[in-house]
């Protein structure tokens, strides 16, 4: 896209073409395969070749197995190489009343996004009303509270926020010093409100960071900090801080009362315009800021594709202060001209959330139209000073962002501008940020540390063969499976499969990939957050931002294709000072890949995750069942839907739909037909037989109520039978044996880690020594060849010479 300011630009009507165009081709990569991410940037480093078996120093196995996967070889590093030592990353342990994207939280945003409700979705336009009515006995308290507050608000310099004393409920109520950290923060009342209601403590690291010089000192700000660690309101708090402060000025100036329904936030131009890569992480980082902006009337409205324009158009039409959305969407309305999103002069913030991943394929294009649509933002700006008509604020944050040394000078020089001014280039942060017109004295937060993910979540991994992976996962599934999991695939074919398998064998889960439906794919993060133990298989759509309360352990059935979306996928567990464990099932053929991003996180010591080989007769057994069924069931659909193509093309051209060769023919699919039905029968009462059965270990007497899978109940019931047989005995004063109850409770996979402290070193020094053998004993066999060559050419020459 040419670097063009709007007045040097071409015709009006040649641009709105242009951005049309660009429009189109966006829907099309919205619409599409998403999840491919392109490797990471800055990341690459070699890979050791495939005879090899780095691996092998980790574990002591050996490989020789086929990949089934369809995984391309990649490469791992982090953008921007050096991370810094590690800095400590308290996170609040505070009450962790979590927004809610789905049910509870969108059922605003539904509507406001345009989602078309269907039963699901009618469920949530149920809850609303009872929403409406708490929401207006708030802004009854408001009412009645807001003057008061007006009084406290605090001004950027100097005056801390008083406690809130007293409102007629108490609701409100900060008591003592035990939101002392907010305090510091110097946030407006409404805004603490929210942030009281919302239950969180104390700011974490990243918000202590960000928020006093985003929205004291109206600097711009780079941010990187661990997965889950808040960086949504770091962001956020600054942007409705100043939007508030900006409105009681104006009440202030014009002597009206302050009412946040007045001109200039509800139904003024756009303030704040927030960029993330997918719909679900929009939606969400819209959820979220409209928590926090409850009290307060301004709005938040997200763009999103997948839903429908015309209801956008509309919301568009109220014209809300603060929009999230996707590129493309954006896009899409930007490019037909929508008013209040190409009037952009009064944009004060612009925001790239996970900004690491819009820079990559499938973004850039609408990224960059959308940029420079921005009017530029040179000029200077009084501290917190973010009014209309002043500088914009830029702020870019990611867990995943590293940029070089000297960035803070390369913007100073105007470096990035003299080399990248005339190219389309935004391939880095660094780019990215010189473009959207970030500021010199950009204040760059990185609190990540060496490994990257976040401090509470335990790392391990599985070595088994292609064809035992699935088996290991409904180990994980069946004999832990406590609390919610995240199973991760690199291809949607893979996860196809996996699902259908674990749906066979009575799991509960749901899936979640780009081709779904948007509308699917919401009621399947819905449907996951609203079951204790589901299970969600999912491709990396759902690796960045999700943030989904209780997921306990996410597993990576397919390696990802870079260490930053290991890193993405791995922090969908392990929240907001939470703690969650991450599973890695390795094949030989992952090896490598594995290896390499051990490295390129610096990860010394791994743990084995802890197995009992004597569940995995009955795990291979229901596998077994399992994949026979699938198999049956895919012939089945298979054939019924080229029997109905073909009818359905007799029918089209009115002719009567003759699918029999011959009457013998027919009677022999007929009766094929019936074998088959019968045998897939058979094989699911077979199962069923199987899974009616507690998984346990096939060492365990089956006389004994024994495994993993004992009802809590049953158990209970078991043990307090044993108790009431031993009074009973004791009473008697007789000695007989106690009834013993064999089984326990579901072991969920982080304690199973814990528990069993099996960890294995990994010794990068020796497996570059490895490498640079096996590396030697190539070359000397290639030269060892050429010689041989050679000396056949020689001896060749020389006969025919003698001849
Ligand atoms: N100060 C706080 N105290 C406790 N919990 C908080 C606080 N701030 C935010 N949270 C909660 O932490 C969780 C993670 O927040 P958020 O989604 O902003 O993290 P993130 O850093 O953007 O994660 P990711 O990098 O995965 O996108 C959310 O459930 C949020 O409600």
């Amino acid at each position: 896209m040419a670097e063009e300011s709007p007045a040097a630009g071409p015709p009006p009507d040649e641009k709105t073409e242009k951005r049309k165009k660009q429009a189109k081709r966006s829907r099309g990569r919205e619409r599409g395969g998403k999840e491919r991410g392109p490797k990471s940037l800055a990341w690459r480093k070699s890979l050791p070749d495939e005879d090899e078996d780095p691996f092998a120093l980790v574990t002591g196995g050996e490989g020789g197995f086929l990949s089934l996967e369809e995984i391309d070889e990649s490469e791992y590093g982090l953008i921007g190489g050096n991370p810094e030592p590690t800095q400590e990353n308290k996170i609040s342990s505070s009450n962790q009343k979590k927004r809610k994207l789905g049910s509870g939280g969108r059922s605003e945003g539904e509507e406001e996004s345009g989602i078309e409700e269907d039963g699901e979705s009618k469920k949530v336009a149920k809850k609303k009303p009872r929403k409406k009515k708490a929401k207006t006995k708030t802004s009854k308290e408001n009412h009645e509270s807001k003057a008061a507050c007006v009084e406290r608000i605090p001004e950027a310099e100097g005056s801390e926020i008083t406690d809130m004393e007293d409102d007629s409920k108490g609701e409100f109520v900060f008591k003592n010093d035990e939101y002392r950290a907010w305090k510091k923060m110097k946030l407006h009342p409404l805004l603490m409100r929210s942030i009281r209601r919302l239950g969180f403590k104390e700011p974490t690291p990243i918000q202590k960071a960000c928020i006093p010089v985003a929205a004291h000192q109206g600097k711009d700000v780079i941010g990187a900090a661990e997965t889950g660690s808040g960086k949504t309101l770091a962001f956020g708090l600054p942007i409705l801080q100043c939007l508030l402060k900006e409105r009681d000025k104006a009440a202030r100036l014009s002597g009206e009362d302050q009412d946040g329904s007045k001109e200039g936030i509800h139904g003024g131009p756009l303030r704040a315009l927030i960029l993330a890569p997918t719909r679900e992480l929009s939606l969400q980082v819209c959820d979220h800021l409209k928590e926090a902006a409850n009290l307060t009337s301004i709005r938040v409205v997200p763009i999103v594709g997948g839903m429908s324009t015309e209801k956008q158009q509309r919301l568009l039409k109220n014209k809300p202060a603060i929009i999230v959305g996707t590129p493309g969407r954006l896009w899409e309305l930007m490019s037909g001209g929508e008013h209040h999103l190409v009037e952009l002069n009064s944009l004060s913030f612009f925001v790239l959330d996970e900004a690491d991943r819009m820079i990559e394929n499938g973004h850039f294009n609408e990224l960059q139209s959308i940029i420079d649509m921005l009017p530029s933002s040179s000029g200077s700006v009084e501290p917190g000073d973010t009014s209309l008509g002043k500088k914009r604020q830029t702020f870019v944050f990611s867990a995943t962002i590293s940029l070089s040394n000297n960035f803070h000078k390369k913007l100073k020089r105007g470096f990035l501008k003299a080399k990248s001014g005339s190219s389309d280039d935004l391939s880095s942060i660094e780019k990215l940020s010189e473009r959207a017109g970030m500021r010199p004295d950009v204040e760059v937060v990185d609190l990540t540390n060496a490994s990257i993910v976040a401090n509470k979540l335990e790392e391990s991994f599985i070595e088994c063969n292609d064809d035992n992976k699935e088996a290991y996962l409904y180990y994980i599934l069946s004999v832990h499976g406590h609390g919610r999991t995240i199973v991760f695939c690199t291809s949607i074919a893979a996860l196809r499969r996996i699902s259908s398998l674990l749906r066979i064998l009575g799991i509960r889960m749901w899936t979640l990939h780009a081709q779904m439906q948007q509308r699917a794919r919401l009621k399947a993060i819905d449907r996951f957050r609203e079951s204790d133990d589901g299970v969600l298989v999912a491709t990396d759509v759902a690796a960045r931002g999700l943030d989904i309360p209780g997921v306990r352990t996410v597993i990576h059935f397919q390696l990802p294709h870079s260490a930053d979306v290991y890193i993405h996928r791995s922090g969908r567990t392990a929240r907001a000072s939470a703690d969650g464990c991450c599973i890695a099932l390795i094949s030989p053929a992952d090896k490598t890949k594995f290896f390499s991003l051990c490295k390129s996180l610096s990860k010394e010591n791994l743990h084995k995750f802890p197995l009992v080989d004597s569940y995995m007769l009955e795990v291979m057994k229901r596998l077994s069942l399992s994949r026979q069924i699938d198999k049956m069931m895919r012939i089945n659909s298979r054939e019924n839907a080229s029997k109905s193509w073909f009818e359905r093309s007799a029918e089209a051209v009115e002719l009567m739909a003759d699918d029999s060769g011959s009457e013998e023919e027919t009677v022999q699919s007929n009766r094929k037909r019936k074998v088959n039905s019968a045998h897939l029968q058979k094989l699911q009462q077979e199962l069923n037989s199987h899974l009616a059965k507690p998984l346990q270990p096939r060492t365990l007497s089956h006389r004994f109520l024994a495994g993993a899978g004992l009802s809590p109940l049953l158990q209970q019931q078991l043990v307090e039978f044993s108790k009431k047989r031993g009074e009973a005995d004791g009473s008697k004063g007789k000695s007989r044996a106690k009834l013993v109850v064999i089984g326990q409770d579901r072991v969920e996979p982080l304690a199973a880690l814990r528990n069993s402290g099996q960890q294995i070193c990994v010794d990068t020094g020796k497996w570059k020594e490895t490498r640079r053998l096996a590396e030697d004993s190539r070359r000397n066999r290639r030269e060892e060849k050429k010689r041989e060559r050679e000396q056949r050419r020689k001896n060749k020459r020389k006969m025919e010479k003698n001849k």
